[in-house]
């Protein structure tokens, strides 16, 4: 369970009170197993937020625990719990190459190499990359990049997983794989927060939509009992009737 309890983080000091924190008294917990999408416009502080579960960020004031551990008392527990992918996937990158890229964190883990091939190779199939582990990601196409992101959280085998906006850039097939994988996932236990715009690819999946404005939690509802709130907050919904 990741559970945040009036959870605060603002940019710079503050100290003339001008600056807004980013994520502003957010309190919600995320159970195991449960498919959540973050939802929000810009700058409603999602990123922070996410950020804040692994340790990334940390808070000014509040709390943040992953499976019962305050995130502040072992960050390495933290973040070998909590795979999380970028935005821009560069930002994740540590290797050259798909396969090395992939492998890095459950190298990390200190897993047997046959546990670690496996890994990786499940993880690039999921991600539609099966076979590319020689590329090198600097070769790669923008949406290639960002499933070789996916892929590498995936291979953590992680209790949570966080992909901030991971759609963005990936052809229909490749979506589709990945979503049916965290169907999968959140199947077997595995927690999923889903940073988004848009609702349509999520709203068959999602066990919970939480909505951010202003850093602030503006709804935490299951999608359908929250279609017409959802609209009117600016998240993209799908068409009536026209659900997954
Ligand atoms: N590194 C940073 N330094 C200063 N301010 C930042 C930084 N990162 C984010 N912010 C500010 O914090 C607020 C929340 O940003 P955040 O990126 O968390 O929102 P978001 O909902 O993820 O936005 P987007 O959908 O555009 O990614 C915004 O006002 C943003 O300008």
């Amino acid at each position: 369970m990741i559970e945040t309890r009036d959870l605060v983080h603002r940019y710079g000091d503050g100290e003339d009170g001008s600056a807004r924190p980013a994520v502003d008294g957010v309190s919600i917990s995320i159970d195991d197993g449960e498919f959540v999408a973050l939802a929000g416009p810009n700058g409603s502080g999602k990123t922070s937020l996410v950020r804040l579960f692994n340790g990334l960020l940390t808070p000014d004031s509040g709390s943040v625990a992953v499976n019962g551990v305050p995130v502040a008392d072992d960050l390495v527990a933290a973040r070998s719990t909590v795979a999380m992918t970028f935005q821009d996937p560069k930002d994740g990158f540590v290797a050259a190459t798909v396969g090395a890229d992939v492998a890095f964190g459950p190298e990390n883990l200190g897993l047997p190499r046959e546990t670690i091939d496996r890994r990786v190779e499940r993880a690039l199939s999921a991600v539609r990359l099966a076979g590319r582990e020689d590329d090198r990601i600097d070769r790669l196409s923008g949406g290639e990049q960002a499933r070789v992101a996916i892929a590498g959280a995936l291979a953590m085998d992680p209790d949570h997983l966080i992909l901030d906006e991971p759609f963005a850039g990936l052809d229909e097939p490749a979506r589709a794989s990945v979503l049916d994988r965290l169907a999968a996932l959140s199947a077997d236990g595995t927690s999923i927060v889903v940073v988004t715009h848009d609702l349509r690819d999520l709203f068959g999946l999602a066990d919970r939509v939480v909505v951010l404005r202003d850093g602030r939690v503006a709804l935490d509802a299951a999608p359908e009992s929250a279609r017409d709130r959802l609209a009117r907050l600016d998240v993209r919904v799908p068409v009536r009737g026209a659900d997954p």
